[in-house]
């Protein structure tokens, strides 16, 4: 059986993931064609468990709902990891401001930054205010831990809540990254020197709203704006039933990735699109907001929780010798079946065979947080932004 790809898209498949060894060569095979021509799929019956999902989204409209001086106790201007809250109207793609309000999570790291000025690009990296360890192979929270926020007794369990999703779907991740490898010809391992340092690595993710603008007479503005996502796979939870996201194909048509109850949206990032050679589409989507009516003021927000699953923050692409992968035949026929990645509206995240991930991943955090950027790297913000913050 093989895959049969195509160039352009109208729709988004959905897969089942597999839960029997019969599942197992139908889901490569789509997951394949997912890979090379649409970049997106809708995963059903991933093995996260209801309740884990559950209990954070629960949390989503508290978290938002705290008042202004909470949330600000653990905004992201304080943190050079780009980790925290971000308020609304400071957020921008493009250059034009995104209308959401964010808590940017990550699984637990230390700083890899020694010091040394020329390597300040890794304390892009660092630990998470939302405060976890990471010790033996479980996490473990403790007593005797830097008071970070939002306090316990603020939202109580919502930390834990936090906790137990990252760590299911990053398990979720590193059982994908598997079956992607698979399904490009390289055997189960074939991408794992990408993310076998533990500690050079860290897979983020943000709980985010879109709210309903406050003026307006049905027009849709820039949730977030058109973008590629950096690592390797982001998984996406779709937390409340708004319509919104949306995913560009090679014809430079919207496509509409409306949530399906049960499912997470999977799309792959431009670290996996570099790695090989182009098989992999990294594909250019984008969030409306809500229509600015009354009714959808009633509803309330759009609320998702995208996690980005990484890889290790030195890698350099360029660096053949280390990190060039070699494809089967059949493989690079079906690159070339679906043909050339086109013109998008999406541009960003574009240095990987030059830069290190890491650093990559740094000047996407910069140009989106600039108010943060100019506060932690200002060398780089001075480069990015000559005419100093935008307005
Ligand atoms: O909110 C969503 O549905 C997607 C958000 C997104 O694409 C991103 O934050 O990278
Ligand atoms: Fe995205």
């Amino acid at each position: 059986m093989s895959s049969t790809v195509v160039s352009d898209f109208s729709s988004i498949p959905v897969i089942s993931y597999p839960t029997s060894f019969e599942d197992h060569e139908k889901f490569i095979i789509a997951l394949q064609n997912a890979l090379i021509s649409t970049g997106f799929f809708y995963l059903s019956d991933a093995p996260v468990p209801p309740s884990t999902i559950s209990t954070l989204v629960s949390y989503i409209p508290k978290l938002f709902a705290l008042p202004q001086t909470e949330k600000d106790k653990f905004a992201m201007i304080n943190s050079p990891h780009f980790l925290g809250y971000t308020k609304l109207g400071t957020e921008f793609t493009k250059g034009k401001v995104d209308w959401r309000e964010q808590v940017d999570i990550a699984t637990p790291m230390k700083s890899r930054w020694n010091g040394e000025e020329e390597e300040r690009w890794m304390n892009v990296w660092g630990p998470s205010q939302v405060r976890s360890f990471f010790l033996g192979g479980c996490y473990i929270r403790r007593n005797d831990a830097p008071r970070k926020y939002p306090d316990e007794s603020v939202l109580p369990g919502f930390r834990d809540a936090i906790i137990n999703y990252q760590s299911e779907v990053t398990k979720l991740g590193n059982r994908l990254i598997k079956y992607i490898s698979e399904a490009l010809g390289l055997g189960p391992d074939g991408l794992a020197k990408f993310y076998d340092v533990q500690e050079k690595m860290q897979h983020r993710g943000k709980i985010v709203s879109y709210p309903v603008p406050e003026t307006g007479d049905g027009e849709r503005g820039q949730g977030v704006g058109p973008h590629f996502d950096a690592g390797f796979l982001t998984i996406l939870l779709q937390a409340s039933p708004h319509p919104g996201l949306q995913v560009q194909n090679l014809s430079g048509e919207w496509i509409d990735a409306s949530p399906i109850p049960g499912t997470f949206v999977v799309n792959f990032g431009r670290a996996l699109e570099f790695a090989t050679q182009g098989i992999v589409r990294a594909t250019s989507h984008r969030v409306l907001s809500p229509p600015a009516t009354a009714e959808w003021r009633k509803i309330g927000p759009r609320y998702s929780v995208p996690f980005f699953h990484n890889i290790d923050m030195c890698v350099r692409m360029g660096d053949k010798e280390k990190w060039r992968l070699e494809f089967p035949e059949h493989i690079l026929r079906l690159r070339d079946a679906r043909g050339k990645l086109g013109n998008t509206d999406s541009i960003n995240y574009g240095e990987f065979l030059t830069e290190p991930s890491g650093k990559v991943q740094l000047f996407g955090r910069i140009k989106s947080h600039p108010d943060v950027g100019e506060r932690h790297y200002p060398e780089l913000f001075n480069q990015f932004f000559p005419n100093g913050l935008p307005k």
